[in-house]
């Protein structure tokens, strides 16, 4: 897996030294972040889009097959919001139970299976998807039945609340959540996530306060980009996350709530990086939360588009700058406790 990642991550890892790759590969690692459509191996894409004839009301041949080339020649994006025209290509891959459940097997083998696994635990995240092929509540049901194929404690499922869902939808999607965590099914919290710029944040209230009662962990993504406005994130903050996604443009007051909470923070590097977001590693608002003792997960984010992997991404913390940010192995070590400690799945 490691031979396929290329970008910061890769340049990162191949500047380390086999005892620092053995340390990074031995300790104990969760990925907490990690979209389901974002994480499909070019190969398995490939193998789908091989096998694809699509009806006369879905995506052309010709059109999937741009769009997973693209994909497999490295995308670079000019801003974040490029990044989101990169799932419909991918969507129609993965649109019927069939599929979707080779797409998530090869998911959670890339993260979890071989002599040196990616991580120890996968927290995989993902949007439940109506369509001609499946409803929402099939759509999870055939994703979990490959995270339970593994031991409770090596996988578990994240459901995915999308910005720009209608009330209706998110009421369903909550619900799903819910009644299959009561059927000891292994949903163990509900995530925001999509196009940051999308929806109104006000209209979720209830739906988090729902899947917390519930007993689902919480996890949002937060002022993801400058456009974010400091009454969403309050807002956002006021649902009580247990952890939060990228919070990359927090203001001091913002800052100072969260510091208060405790909410884990999923630091996605290479992900940062290439949609731009954040410039340059040494600018990384990860130095923020370690300068503070605050509870940090390093996380991939999306390894296809990203072109990345959890090792990858802990080489970023390891490597002398200005290629990683030269942190101890001490210091890696703890991040890696932290991101341990944050799991839904021992709430
Ligand atoms: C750049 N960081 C990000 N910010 C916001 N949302 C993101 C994201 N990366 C991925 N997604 C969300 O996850 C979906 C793909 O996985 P699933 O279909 O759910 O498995 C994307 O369509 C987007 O809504």
């Amino acid at each position: 897996m490691t031979g396929q990642i290329s970008g910061p991550a890769a340049n990162a890892l191949a500047s380390l030294n086999a005892s620092q790759v053995d340390f990074i590969q031995a300790l104990p690692k969760a990925e907490l972040h990690a979209h389901l459509n974002g994480c499909i191996p070019i190969s398995e894409l490939q193998k789908l889009a091989h096998e694809y004839s699509p009806t006369s009301s879905e995506l052309s041949s010709d059109v999937v097959s741009a769009g997973i080339s693209r994909l497999q020649d490295g995308v670079v994006l000019d801003e974040i919001y490029d990044f989101f025209n990169l799932f419909p290509a991918i969507y129609a891959l993965t649109s019927n139970p069939m599929a979707l459940r080779q797409a998530t097997r090869a998911v959670l083998a890339q993260f979890l299976d071989g002599p040196h696994p990616q991580c120890a635990y996968l927290e995989l995240r993902s949007t439940p998807r109506a369509t001609a092929e499946m409803s929402r509540t099939e759509y999870v049901r055939a994703v979990l039945d490959e995270v339970e194929r593994y031991p409770r404690a090596r996988a578990a499922l994240i459901v995915s609340l999308d910005r720009r869902m209608g009330p209706e939808v998110l009421r369903e999607c909550v619900h799903i959540a819910r009644s299959l965590k009561e059927q000891d099914r292994r949903v163990v919290g509900v995530d925001l996530c999509g196009d940051p710029q999308a929806g109104d944040m006000e209209a979720f209230a209830e739906h988090f306060v729902e899947a917390k009662l519930a007993g689902l962990g919480i996890t949002l993504h937060i002022a993801e980009t400058p456009a974010n406005s400091a009454v969403e994130t309050l807002q956002l903050l006021s649902y009580a996350p247990d952890r939060l996604g990228h919070a990359t443009f927090l203001d001091e007051t913002a800052k100072t709530a969260v510091r208060a909470t405790k909410a884990c923070i999923e630091i996605c590097l290479s992900s940062n990086l290439l949609c731009k977001t954040v410039p340059r590693l040494e600018d990384h608002h990860l130095r923020y939360y370690l300068e503070h003792d605050h509870p940090v997960a390093i996380c991939t984010d999306d390894t296809l588009p990203f072109r990345t992997s959890l090792v990858g991404e802990y080489a970023l913390l390891l490597a002398a700058p200005p290629l990683g940010l030269g942190l101890s192995e001490a210091e890696v070590r703890r991040i890696a406790e932290m991101g341990m400690g944050a799991r839904f799945g021992r709430l």
